[in-house]
């Protein structure tokens, strides 16, 4: 590890994932017993990796003539951590999140109500989250006859 992807420290006081002795990283003091997480979301905007990383733009992780999926700009999104302690439900989750989004995608039109905007700026915490969205419609695609 070792480079500045790992900067700045969360500290917390959760009593796993922490350093076993004080120990100094890229010139930063880092006492025993404080829990460590890599900054994954300097890596995710990096601009020396991205173009735009602040623009949302899945466009991005195609191929030039949008046919294919980019599979190596696609492993440069780090989400399940780095190292040892990486996450070891990635492949579980990477299912899910397949399932959970091409069903809801499948069967439902998602749009923004008339005279509504979506406002995409983050709010800061362990994961980022947006701001509550009371804008957004979703309609079936596909109405079953004689469902109520
Ligand atoms: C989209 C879903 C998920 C994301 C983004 C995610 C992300 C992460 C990340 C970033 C870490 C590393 C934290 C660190 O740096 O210490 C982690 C650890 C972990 N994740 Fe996940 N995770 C997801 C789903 C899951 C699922 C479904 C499971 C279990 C079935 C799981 C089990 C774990 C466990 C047990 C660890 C701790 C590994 C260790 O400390 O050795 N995660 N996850």
């Amino acid at each position: 590890i070792g480079n500045s992807c790992l900067l700045p420290f969360f500290v917390c006081f959760l009593r796993e994932s922490v350093t076993t002795k004080a120990t100094a990283l890229n010139g930063y003091y880092i006492p025993k017993d404080t829990c460590v997480f890599i900054n994954q979301w300097q890596v995710n905007h990096d601009e020396k990796l991205w173009k735009d990383p602040e623009t949302f733009n899945p466009e991005r992780f195609l191929s030039a003539d949008g046919t294919k999926v980019n599979k190596e700009d696609g492993e440069k999104v780090l989400a399940f951590g780095l190292g040892k302690r990486r996450c070891i439900g990635e492949n579980i989750a990477r299912w899910q999140v397949f399932l959970f989004l091409t069903t809801l995608l499948q069967q439902l039109e998602f749009s923004v109500c008339e005279g509504g905007s979506v406002d995409m700026t983050p709010l800061y915490g362990l994961s980022l989250k947006h701001k509550r969205c009371e804008h957004f419609q979703a309609r079936q695609r596909f109405p079953t006859k004689g469902r109520s």
